[in-house]
């Protein structure tokens, strides 16, 4: 037999192999009842060419809207998942339930050695148990100076700025200030990134490319990221600067972990105060694999970036809100400012989050941008029920909290930001339940009270009485530069030239 034979008789194995599989999928898997495309549910290259090349990637969720307006609240979106879009179906987040996470779509992070990607509920619980006391309101307490020192050090470089007609990218700054905050709280040390010239704007870039890298990550069955550590910088630079970034980005966080582990050996009984999250893991009672340095750097890096991009996001599209509708800029800045003259101060972080307005600018913040993933469980041990429709254990099933947030039916115009609507109680009472920026169930975040301190210190000092100066967008606009158009689990605008403001 001639090699030719051979390559010919693999490929009639391999496309036979191919089709008994689609034949499955389609009419014998349990899933085979559920409505959807015939495509999505042969082959999850459907949903790869929206996640990785349609309109530069990123666009599953405009497809799977398409098919619920066609097939209904549910639907089979690929061979093992099904989206439910309907505002009141909450099971798989029950924290009785105690679901799984998909170890597949959390692939575009490129690890599930954390508690975030960790699939198994129980290994969860394990991870999140050890690093949960570092969350305590006592020990985010303890850490609110540090955001207060980094929030006046963003107020003081921007108020240096006024009048020095050099458009400022907001984007790039809330970014900085959200990665020192992150950093600071697990490393006792920010990256430094509000004192670059520029706020970090390349280290802003990597977090976009990070997102397209992942979900290819999540395409290719999930070496491309930790093959990108490997790479040289000088061979990945070659291959694409985006993976230089990357590859860049991962190292500075080798680099302070490392550091941090070096000297744990130094830590004897250092008090509360003094630790950070790497002393934490060490000191828990998780088992010795789970205290490895490659564990301890995943977890803690995790930790880090997940506080990022979303505070971040959410900080820059405020204000975007904000500055372009500048009476609701006047009446934040005349809350902020009888808050000033009642206690004779800047107000602290739990005065004001009494504040109702303010409170109203900051929910309509975290409604409109965050988290956009889809957010897939599994539960290996029961079936679940939608409506008529059984779910056999072990289907991933997943929800998007865009479907709530944006949807008219809960929220009156839903891509208006309407601080006001937060403000009339019975009308707050009625959306509590639908809104859920944070997650749900036992995976919710655990970095929650974080950051709502640091947004709500970000406002009350930016548009405190006193600032001294104020902004003017300048060349942006929602469509483009602040609506999503990708969801790389965080949402991401179809420009990314950010939010640029003048200071004066
Ligand atoms: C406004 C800002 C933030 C938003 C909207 C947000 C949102 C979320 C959401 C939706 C999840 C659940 C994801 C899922 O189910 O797959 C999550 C998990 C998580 N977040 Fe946040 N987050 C924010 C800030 C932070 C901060 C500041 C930190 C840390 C300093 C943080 C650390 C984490 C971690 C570690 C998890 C995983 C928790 C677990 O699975 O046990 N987040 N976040």
């Amino acid at each position: 037999m001639t090699t030719a034979d051979i390559a010919i008789q693999l490929s009639v194995l391999a496309i036979l192999a191919l089709i008994s599989r689609s034949i499955y999928r389609l009419y014998l898997s349990p899933l085979s009842k559920f409505p959807g495309p015939w495509l999505a549910a042969i082959t999850s290259a459907y949903e790869a060419y929206y996640d990785c090349f349609k309109d530069g990637g990123g666009r599953y969720h405009v497809e799977i809207a398409r098919m619920h307006d066609r097939y209904g609240p549910i639907v089979r979106i690929n061979p093992w998942e099904l989206h439910i879009r309907d505002p009141d179906w909450n099971d798989v987040y029950k924290v009785a339930r105690r679901a799984s996470k998909s170890l597949w779509y959390y692939q575009f992070l490129g690890t599930s050695s954390n508690s975030f990607s960790a699939s198994s509920a129980d290994t969860h619980r394990l991870r999140r148990d050890a690093i949960q006391p570092y969350f305590s309101p006592a020990a985010v307490a303890r850490h609110q100076p540090e955001i207060e020192r980094l929030v006046a050090k963003l107020v003081g470089r921007l108020r240096a700025l006024k009048g020095s007609g050099k458009v400022v990218c907001l984007s790039d700054v809330f970014r900085a200030l959200a990665t020192d905050v992150a950093t600071a709280f697990a490393f006792r040390q920010p990256f430094g990134h509000l004192d670059a010239p520029d706020f970090e704007r390349a280290g802003n870039a990597t977090v976009r490319r990070f997102g397209t890298l992942g979900l290819l990550n999540r395409h290719l069955g999930g070496w491309l990221l930790p093959a990108i550590r490997l790479v040289p910088p000088r061979i990945a630079m070659r291959l694409s600067p985006a993976s230089l970034g990357v590859a860049g980005f991962f190292k500075q966080f080798a680099v302070v972990v490392n550091k941090g582990l070096n000297s744990a050996d130094e830590f004897v009984e250092m008090g509360a105060a003094e630790t950070d999250i790497i002393r934490q893991i060490l000191n828990s009672n998780l088992p010795a694999e789970e205290k490895s340095h490659w564990h301890i750097k995943q977890e803690s890096s995790s930790v880090a970036l997940a506080g990022t991009e979303t505070t971040g996001s959410i900080l820059t599209v405020i204000l975007f809100y904000l500055l372009s509708e500048p009476g609701k800029g006047a009446r934040l800045r005349e809350e902020i400012g009888k808050a000033y003259n009642k206690y004779g101060r800047p107000p602290v972080w739990q005065e004001l989050k009494e504040l109702s307005y303010m409170t109203g600018v900051v929910n309509e913040g975290l409604r409109m941008n965050a988290p956009s993933g889809r957010l897939p469980r599994y539960d290996p041990m029961q079936d679940m029920t939608y409506k008529s429709w059984v779910i056999p254990k072990g289907t991933h099933v997943s929800t998007t909290q865009n479907d709530i947030s944006f949807s008219p039916d809960i929220f009156f115009a839903p891509h208006d930001f309407l601080p006001e609507r937060w403000i009339d109680g019975v009308e707050n009472k009625r959306v509590a339940k639908y809104f859920n920026p944070f997650g749900r169930g036992t995976r919710i975040c655990i970095g929650m009270e974080i950051a709502l301190i640091e947004i709500y210190l970000a406002l009350g000092r930016i548009f405190a009485p006193d600032v001294g100066f104020t902004m003017n967008l300048h060349g942006c606009d929602k469509k483009n530069d602040v609506e999503m158009f990708h969801d790389y689990f965080s949402p991401f605008p179809r420009s990314d030239k950010g939010v640029n403001v003048l200071v004066w």
